[in-house]
């Protein structure tokens, strides 16, 4: 075991460096033993990552050289073996009818806690900007929601929870970052530890026997899966976990989001891989778009979708993907959760916000009759709204596990990929929408705000990888838009630069915000040569992490 000091800087204790300034809980979070066990599960499970990140790698140069997606021909025994199943569901996942989904700052934990949903998914992900401060304060928050002593003061509000046991709150769903981020400000033996790691393995330590003692559970959302090896690397990381904290095997559980085109080839091989872990799947529609067009970014207009608006749920490759995964879950007895409409109400307009009411409405509604379990929403004034729509299908029954097995729909490969299907157009609004959201969203991540409300839709880092693939796609397709004044133009960069002119000059500025960075990362990340995996890495380097970097560089560790 490590001396009591976490070490900071110049010195290493035990192989470990935190490179990150200090910030408000560090101590708290960062101690001796809670390293320990984030760098004895990084010894033995970084290797591994690191080569499942070359798989991924591999595929997409298959894809890009013309290889075709399909069902696995290895793992059809699994496909086909009706016999097995995830364990059973675990105190706080039976019911998940309406689950809640932000960040986990202080403000929004208390208020998630105290929404009224079933589940909670407290996410160091999609919506959050992975600062040092956001990376320990969402553990800090955590620890003190379960304990129930989080509090807060602020804009002239006491927050505190309104229950007083656990239970009596949604149950909690930690989504740690995706495992293609690393955590540059932790070091173990020279080189930055992953994102995804730090996330579970902080979590896990300080709260997965709390949880137990107070009827939950250490649960988990894993977010932008590719495979079912991946999968696999999960439920090594569980039982290892387990093993290290002397917390029984099969605790953890985990919903695994489809949110990319390939895992939706392997929902039954990833079910199987964490089945002693297994809570359900979950439909993360907007990565799920992102993931279509950059799988297939380079293989020309057969794969080219319309404007990002026109992407619904009711377009036939989305429908295919959601009825899939909800046969997929219910013939293994997992739960399948729906996803995120975008829409966010107002209470300051209500006439926007009774729209967005029904527009969330009618999401809630095809999940529900489609045979989902439950599904999302992203703000406290959602949970009335998603909760009558599944009382109404529901009942008093938890789930629709054993009555809507949805026998009905048959795999079907060539339908999941069916992009040519989705009905409409490439418009001047549609580039501009795309430049002028991405822009602001990405100044409101770098402010360390990782999701906003912008025109009444809720962004995020996963709507904002669309907006950007989509023009460096339509650049590159040479595709045709429909201008406004009815002609027609193809798709440039000069005219995407020109567009992000004309939209950056009416953005109205305000001292010491972060356009003019979300303008520099926009425009690397939708025009540049070689299409970047992920906008977060770039803008990660970049901006969150050149400190610890720099700190690496001059005291002779591995560069990130
Ligand atoms: C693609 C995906 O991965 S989807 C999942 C990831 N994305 C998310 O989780 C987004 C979650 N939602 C949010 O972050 C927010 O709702 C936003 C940013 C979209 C809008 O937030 P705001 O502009 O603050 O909304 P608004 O002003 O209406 O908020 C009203 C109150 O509700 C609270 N609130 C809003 N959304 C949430 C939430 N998701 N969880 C908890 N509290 C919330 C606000 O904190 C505020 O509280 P207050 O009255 O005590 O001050
Ligand atoms: O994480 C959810 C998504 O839609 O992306
Ligand atoms: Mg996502």
């Amino acid at each position: 075991m490590m001396t009591l000091q976490t070490s900071f800087g110049d010195s290493t204790l035990n192989g470990v460096r935190v490179l990150g300034d200090p910030v408000p809980g560090q101590r708290e979070i960062l101690t001796p033993e809670a390293i320990d066990f984030l760098a004895a599960l990084h010894r033995a499970m970084e290797p591994r990552r690191r080569e499942l990140m070359g798989l991924r790698e591999e595929r997409r140069d298959r894809i890009a050289g013309g290889a075709t997606l399909d069902f696995l021909p290895e793992t059809r025994k699994v496909r086909e073996d009706a016999s097995w199943h995830v364990a059973p569901l675990a105190p706080g996942l039976k019911d998940r009818r309406v689950e809640i989904t932000g960040p986990v700052d202080r403000k929004m934990t208390i208020n998630a806690m105290n929404s009224g949903a079933r589940g909670w998914l407290a996410d160091f992900e999609d919506s959050s900007t992975p600062s040092w401060e956001n990376v320990i304060a969402g553990q800090v928050n955590l620890r003190d929601a379960i304990r129930g002593t989080i509090s807060l003061s602020a804009g002239g509000k006491e927050y505190q929870l309104n229950g007083e046991a656990l239970t009596d709150h949604p149950t909690i769903n930690v989504r740690p970052r995706g495992l293609h981020l690393m955590e540059d400000r932790i070091e173990v033996d020279g080189s930055p530890v992953s994102g995804a790691l730090t996330d579970f393995a902080l979590y896990f330590f300080h709260n997965a026997k709390e949880l137990m003692a107070r009827g939950r559970g250490p649960y988990f959302y894993l977010p932008k899966t590719e495979s079912h090896l991946e999968a696999r690397w999960w439920n090594c990381v569980f039982v290892r976990a387990q093993d290290l904290l002397a917390v029984p095997q099969g605790t953890v559980r985990a919903t695994v989001l489809i949110e990319t085109i390939t895992a939706a080839f392997e929902m039954e091989e990833i079910l199987y891989q964490l089945r002693n872990h297994a809570a359900g799947l979950n439909a993360g529609r907007w990565d799920y778009i992102f993931s279509i067009i950059k799988t297939f970014r380079d293989r020309g207009a057969d794969f080219v979708l319309p404007d990002r608006s026109e992407v619904t749920m009711t377009q036939p490759m989305m429908r295919a993907y959601t009825e899939l995964l909800v046969r997929t879950c219910h013939r293994r007895g997992a739960s399948a959760i729906g996803g995120m409409a975008a829409q966010i109400p107002s209470r300051k307009d209500a006439e926007a916000n009774a729209a967005a009411l029904e527009k969330v409405r009618a999401d809630k509604s095809r999940e529900a009759g489609d045979g989902f379990d439950g599904s999302w929403v992203a703000h406290p004034d959602l949970v009335p709204v998603a909760m009558e729509v599944f009382d109404g299908v529901l009942g008093e029954e938890p789930n629709q596990i054993r009555t809507r097995r949805r026998e009905d729909v048959v795999p079907d490969a060539a339908a999941l990929i069916d992009v040519r299907s989705t009905v409409g157009s490439i418009t001047e609004r549609g580039l501009r929408t795309n430049i002028e959201v991405g822009i602001r969203y990405l100044e409101s991540w770098l402010r360390g705000n990782g999701a906003a409300a912008i025109h009444n839709l809720m962004e995020d880092a996963a709507t904002a990888e669309i907006s950007r693939s989509q023009l460096w796609q339509w650049v590159n397709a040479g595709s045709t838009a429909k201008l406004t004044d009815g002609g027609e133009r193809t798709v440039t960069r000069e005219w995407v630069q020109q567009l992000t002119d004309e939209e950056f000059a009416a953005i109205e500025r305000t001292e010491g915000d972060r356009f003019d960075d979300a303008r520099e990362v926009f425009t690397s990340v939708a025009l540049a040569e070689e299409f970047p995996d992920f906008l977060t890495l770039p803008a990660y380097e970049r901006f969150l992490s050149a400190e610890a970097r720099a700190r690496r560089e001059a005291t002779g560790g591995t560069p990130a």
